[in-house]
């Protein structure tokens, strides 16, 4: 039986595109007919989110890929949510897989972020998600809880919250967790929101999927009743991306 929270799909182009094949995604999605049950985000680079946004239908919600735990000062290059909440971003990714592998952010880092941009009026994508060494070593639980939990000393109000869970080693890889490997992850991380946080928190919070979603797999996905949505990388990019919002018609 699927949920009755509202589906949330997010688009993460990660460091690609140009204004002309940003130009032709979002004209691929202005010109589509999506679901009008499912809440769409963009995640686009920081230097094309105005663009973006003006060429996106004002329904869907374009999202920044990251961003600084304070509001202005001295930290060359960074940017900080009250700057994308001022160009119409309501939205920020934090603590993607590739910001924490890559760029080493810290689970503690990734929290004040979390605080902050939820404290400047963002909506937030948390994401976690264990990696290939960690699943052999039968320690996904342990792994995922131990990013939930770094989330929740900070996180006050989870109202504006969506998780997203991303095992890394199918981001990228075309190596789908299958919906019961998915499933299995998205019901233990809503038992542990029940006993950390509360059940309402728990019953009302979207979980997405994220890794190696297409328009192929995203049906069977979004069936199971603790995948909320998804947070798709590569086929966000694509025409398909449209069928994977619409997953669930
Ligand atoms: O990182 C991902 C998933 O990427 P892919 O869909 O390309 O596996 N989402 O944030």
């Amino acid at each position: 039986k699927m949920s009755a929270r509202k589906f949330c799909v997010g688009g993460n182009w990660k460091m690609n595109g140009d204004q002309k094949s940003i130009a032709e995604i979002c004209k691929t999605l202005s010109g589509a007919a999506l679901d009008p049950n499912t809440e769409v985000v963009i995640g686009c680079p920081a230097i094309y989110l105005m663009y973006a946004r003006n060429l996106l239908p004002c329904t869907v919600g374009v999202a920044g890929q990251n961003a600084y735990k304070v509001a202005k000062g001295a930290f060359t290059g960074e940017i900080s949510p009250s700057m994308l909440k001022d160009i119409g971003a309501d939205w920020v990714i934090l603590g993607h897989s590739e910001r924490r592998a890559i760029f080493n952010e810290s689970d503690e880092l990734i929290a004040e972020k979390a605080e902050h941009a939820l404290a400047e009026g963002l909506k937030v994508i948390a994401c976690i998600g264990e990696t290939l060494d960690e699943r052999e070593a039968g320690k996904t639980n342990e792994v995922v809880a131990r990013q939930m939990c770094a989330y929740a000393k900070k996180v006050r109000d989870w109202t504006n919250v969506v998780v997203a869970y991303e095992p890394v080693w199918a981001i990228g890889t075309g190596k789908t967790a299958t919906p019961e490997q998915a499933q299995e992850v998205h019901a233990f991380l809503r038992q542990w929101l029940t006993d950390n946080i509360s059940k309402e928190v728990s019953a009302a919070l979207r979980i997405q999927y994220g890794g190696s979603v297409t328009a192929a797999n995203a049906k069977e996905l979004a069936k199971k009743p603790d995948i909320d949505g998804f947070l798709v990388g590569g086929a966000s990019l694509k025409p398909e991306f449209v069928d994977i919002i619409n997953a669930r018609q």
